[in-house]
């Protein structure tokens, strides 16, 4: 299949990229990230997460970011809500859209929400459904889509059968994680037909960490196969604090970059982009995992 023309990309660092540090990151400057990372052109922004601060201490501020964070016309601020009490908090906040996030392993799903797929399948229908009468869309992820810590290798039909639940109750759009980035490209083009045979292939995102390195190749097998949505976060930060060991996100300096050179649009200034990276890792002080960001800024910025 041809490349796509354009990817649309969804920045998770301010979530997904920020959740798993430790050190409290200063509300400031999470919104001064957020604002940075929109000046650089990035459109849609995973900006925060209502859920318990007791599981994830650095979300606890959700409700200041999405009451604080400076809107622009056209960008759509985002954030993860597991069940209603998040919903309803994220509503009064005036979020743009939410997600809900479930897994396609048993364990997983346990470590991180507390539950069962088939209970957390439950609670998302309610939520899928007030967010909708609330106007919102929904975003629907699904974790360990090649593989698990706790479980290990995931079957392709098992992440199409939670995929398929989450498109059937409403979500418009389904986020695969390769949540310890033990995926290969082969794997992920398998993985990607099953759930394809399912949900259009319009409404599915990647969302690849880099732990094995793998994660552009990754990415750039399922652009082969029509995907036209990736889910990345600036320098490479993040790790979900449920899977022990897993690393960043692919680095979105190095998506932005891999795109231009394949000619695709992203809508994306990648020489901002880089500036965000060098940026959020010098003040929060953790390594730029971006190979392309790094190397710009060695290379003037
Ligand atoms: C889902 C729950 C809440 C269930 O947790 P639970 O303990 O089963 O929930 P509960 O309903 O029994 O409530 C327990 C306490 O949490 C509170 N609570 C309950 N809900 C909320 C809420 N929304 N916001 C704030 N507080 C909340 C609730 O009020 C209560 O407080 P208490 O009375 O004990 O003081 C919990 O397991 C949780 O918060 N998990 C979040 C885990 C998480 O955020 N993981 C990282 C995100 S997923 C990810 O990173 C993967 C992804 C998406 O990036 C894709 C990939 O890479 O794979």
């Amino acid at each position: 299949m041809a490349l796509p023309s354009s990817v649309r990309l969804v920045e998770v660092g301010p979530r997904d990229g920020l959740q798993n540090e430790q050190a409290f990151v200063p509300t400031h400057l999470k919104l001064a990230f957020i604002k940075r990372l929109v000046e650089a052109g990035c459109a849609n922004i995973e900006a925060a997460s209502f859920v318990s601060p007791r599981w994830v201490p650095q979300m606890a501020d959700h409700r200041e970011i999405m009451q604080g964070v400076e809107r622009r016309p056209g960008v759509v601020y985002s954030a993860l809500t597991p069940n209603l009490k998040g919903l309803e908090a994220a509503i009064e906040c005036d979020v743009d859209e939410v997600a809900v996030f479930g897994a396609a392993s048993e364990a997983f799903s346990h470590k991180n929400i507390n539950c069962s797929i088939a209970e957390s399948l439950e609670r998302f229908e309610q939520v899928v459904e007030h967010a909708r009468q609330a106007g919102l869309r929904v975003r629907g992820y699904i974790s360990c889509v090649l593989g698990c810590p706790y479980e290990g290798e995931i079957a392709p039909l098992q992440v199409a059968r939670v995929a398929k639940a989450l498109y059937q109750m409403g979500c418009y759009e389904v986020s695969l994680g390769d949540t310890i980035g033990t995926g290969t490209p082969s794997k992920a083009k398998h993985m990607l037909a099953a759930v394809a045979a399912q949900v259009p292939i319009n409404n599915l995102a990647a969302h690849c960490h880099d732990t094995y390195g793998q994660a552009l190749a990754n990415l750039y097998a399922m652009l082969e196969e029509g995907l036209s949505v990736i889910d990345s976060s600036v320098a490479g930060l993040g790790g979900c604090p449920y899977a022990k060991g897993a690393s960043g996100n692919v680095a979105s300096e190095d998506v932005v970059y891999m795109l231009e050179g394949l000619g695709i649009e992203s809508g994306i200034d990648l020489n901002a982009l880089a500036r965000t990276g060098d940026w959020i890792t010098k003040v929060i002080n953790v390594p730029n995992r971006s190979r392309a960001g790094s190397a710009l800024m060695v290379a003037g910025g």
